[in-house]
């Protein structure tokens, strides 16, 4: 199906047709109510998808997109974003049941870049099923058309499905992204130097690497890999951007809202270690305080375990602390807006964090270490970090795998090379392919 063409939001409003949405619940009987979700997509690429706890859901072909970009970015998203989930005519099919449960129609998927002058995005998919503890329902929108019956939908799909078969990739071969990792170390070198002379607190340095391949990557394997060998993350995928976060950023349920702040990291089982690390708290403290700050002035209670607790995962361990708060809003994106970037992927203070950042880190982070998620037609939603994550490009035959770690004025440049390659593991593993 062809991509309509981007929507620049601020002239979204009254002249643009308003987007229009037929939802259905999808009875139990149905072969698509007890297949795995993943194996619902229909192409090797395209996919948007968000699996985690709260809710899981997939989609593909675009209904909507609304492209952001610059200073306000997620802001201008929030307010686009208003206006189309307040102008949608919504269909309920079946309504016998009452109003499906969980997120309500329409529904969006957004990733915004780490930096500003990255694009960001949110997208409606033409087709969204999406299952939460009470079952799944299916979602079709189109842009003032009427969209195609949900179930018939899921037909077309199973079609397209089996004429492209999802498949492992094959012949891949890895190569260094913007630095080898001896430069990056040395550039490490050089901003703990910095760092000791009262630079910063603390700085986020990131890398990459490629990994290239013989054939086009489907997405469907990528994604779903990732969320078999990682069950307890969000796993996600947004054009092109897929990857497993352990880190919440904002999941907004009403006017309350829960953020999972990472940092400090060792070896999976290493947690106690990191309990007991001065440099690992201080790191962690750092992150927590960043989130606490940015949710105190629009928060009417807020909550700060006064400890952090372990979280461990097949690649490595965290320090974790989970902040929650009541706020005035109950938009996710002005959530989001307000705590972007947090320490755990910028640093502290965040401005001198960034200056440092266009010195010694040369990696084009894109959407990586940005926010990425859904919200639905009340603002509700649940928006991570981009971590743990590759981008595939455009003609699928290479995939960017990112990862970067805290650094602090005691931090070692071995160890965190180590640990950067312990965070980019994920994607390799799902891929199939070992470590450079
Ligand atoms: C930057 C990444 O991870 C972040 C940095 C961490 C750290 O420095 O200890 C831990 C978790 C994340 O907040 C990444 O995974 O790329």
């Amino acid at each position: 199906m062809p991509t309509p063409p981007p929507t620049p939001p601020d002239d979204a409003p009254e002249d643009l047709p308003p987007l229009r949405v037929r939802t259905a619940r999808l009875p139990a009987d149905h072969p698509a109510a007890s297949a795995p979700l993943t194996d619902l997509l229909p192409d090797p690429s395209g996919t948007a998808a968000w699996l985690g706890a709260r809710v899981r859901m997939v989609g593909w072909d675009e209904a909507l997109r609304l492209e952001v970009q610059g200073r306000h970015a997620i802001r201008s998203a929030a307010r686009a974003w208003g206006q189309a989930r307040r102008r949608a005519l919504v269909e309920v099919e079946d309504a016998a049941g009452g109003p499906a449960p969980g997120p309500a129609a329409p529904i969006a998927l957004g990733s915004f870049g780490f930096a500003e002058a990255t694009p960001g995005m949110l997208v409606v998919p033409s087709v969204l099923v999406v299952e939460d503890d009470s079952g799944r329902s299916v979602i079709t929108a189109a842009s003032g058309a009427r969209p195609e019956a949900p179930l018939e939908a899921l037909e077309r799909a199973a079609g397209r499905r089996a004429a492209q078969p999802v498949e492992a990739p094959r012949g891949l071969w890895t190569q260094t992204g913007r630095m080898t990792q001896t430069q990056w170390m040395e550039s490490v070198r050089r901003l703990i130097a910095r760092l000791r002379g009262g630079a910063a607190s603390k700085v986020v340095m990131s890398r990459d690497m490629v990994v290239s391949a013989a054939r086009p990557v489907d997405q469907r394997h990528l994604l779903s890999r990732l969320h078999e060998l990682y069950p307890t993350t969000w796993a996600y995928a947004v054009d092109g951007l897929i990857g497993a976060t352990p880190e919440m950023l904002a999941s907004m349920s009403g006017a309350r809202v829960s953020s999972r702040v990472l940092a400090g990291t060792a070896g999976p089982g290493e947690g106690q270690s990191l309990m007991a690390s001065l440099k690992d708290r201080t790191e962690h403290m750092l992150a927590v305080e960043s989130v606490a700050r940015a949710l105190a002035p629009i928060a009417e209670t807020l909550e700060v375990p006064e400890h952090p607790s372990v979280l461990d995962l097949p690649n490595v361990s965290h320090l974790a602390t989970e902040v929650t708060a009541t706020l005035g809003t109950s938009d996710v994106l002005d959530v989001v807006a307000a705590l972007h970037p947090t320490a755990a992927v910028c640093g502290t203070p965040t401005a001198l964090a960034l200056d440092l950042l266009e010195t010694f880190e040369s990696t084009r982070r894109g959407r990586y270490s940005g926010p990425v998620g859904w919200v639905d037609a009340s603002g509700q939603g649940e928006f991570g970090i981009a971590l743990r994550c590759g981008q595939v490009s455009g003609d699928g035959r290479s995939v960017r795998v990112y990862a970067g770690g805290g650094i602090m004025p005691d931090s070692v440049p071995e160890v965190e090379l180590a640990e950067t390659r312990a965070k980019m593991e994920p994607v390799l593993q799902a891929l199939g392919v070992a470590q450079a």
